[in-house]
């Protein structure tokens, strides 16, 4: 392939990290004495970062209407989610199979990778560590690193430019559809993965460039 920068989302395309997420979450919710969810309700939560991951476990479900919450309910659970993730995030989180071996050999390859998650940006260093990974991306954004995240593209841009690498030469990969839309919204070419999480919706409907139910998939397409 005859692109440079490979733009990896982090969240259901290189770790699942799910069962962390889900007990922060429950936890979260334990403490407020409200109702628990299992994981595969959560994993539908998941995607644009933790304050609406919080404000969704709040009000059970994917929509969160305006003057559903208020700001200071939110921001008290956002911190009881903050503390309770401080401690577990890594402790069940696993890189999908093959993203290990396949990160390296891409880079070894000649590609310049880097990382933007909608995860905020504090938890970030210490799982790249878990993986051994925290020489591998030239860039690393997360959630909270600018004042906009995906689908916005600016997150996407500003890589490109601290990379000096033009968007046409890079390529967004990813699981959600704010990982596609925020591609296609810097007119990048998207490369969606399947097994991730989004919101139970085939990520094929979002028409990225290409889509793959495996890294292995990926890596052979990219290395092709
Ligand atoms: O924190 C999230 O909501 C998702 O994180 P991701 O952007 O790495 O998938
Ligand atoms: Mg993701």
């Amino acid at each position: 392939m005859d692109k440079q920068l490979l733009i990896f989302d982090f969240d259901g395309t290189l770790i699942d990290s799910v069962p962390d997420l889900a007990d922060a979450t429950n936890a979260m919710l334990t403490t407020l004495g409200k109702e628990t969810y299992p994981i595969e309700t959560i994993r539908n939560w998941i995607g644009n970062g933790s304050r609406l991951l919080v404000e969704r476990a709040l009000v059970g479900k994917v929509e969160v209407l305006e003057n559903e919450l208020t700001v200071e309910e939110a921001d008290h659970a956002e911190h009881l989610f903050f503390e309770a993730y401080k401690n577990l995030s890594g402790s069940k989180t696993v890189a999908y199979p093959d993203v290990d071996n396949g990160l390296k050999k891409l880079k070894n390859a000649g590609y310049t990778l880097a990382l933007v998650t909608n995860k905020p940006i504090r938890f970030v260093p210490k799982i790249l560590q878990s993986f051994g990974w925290q020489d591998l991306f030239s860039e690393v954004l997360g959630g909270d690193s600018l004042s906009t995240k995906k689908p916005d593209p600016a997150p996407l841009l500003h890589v490109c430019e601290a990379l000096n690498v033009s968007p046409e030469q890079a390529v967004m990969i990813g699981d959600s559809r704010n990982d596609i839309l925020a591609g296609q919204n810097a007119n990048m070419d998207t490369l969606g993965l399947s097994y991730g999480y989004n919101y139970g919706q085939d990520i094929r409907e979002l028409n990225p460039t290409e889509a793959f139910d495996s890294f292995q998939a990926l890596q052979d397409y990219l290395l092709k």
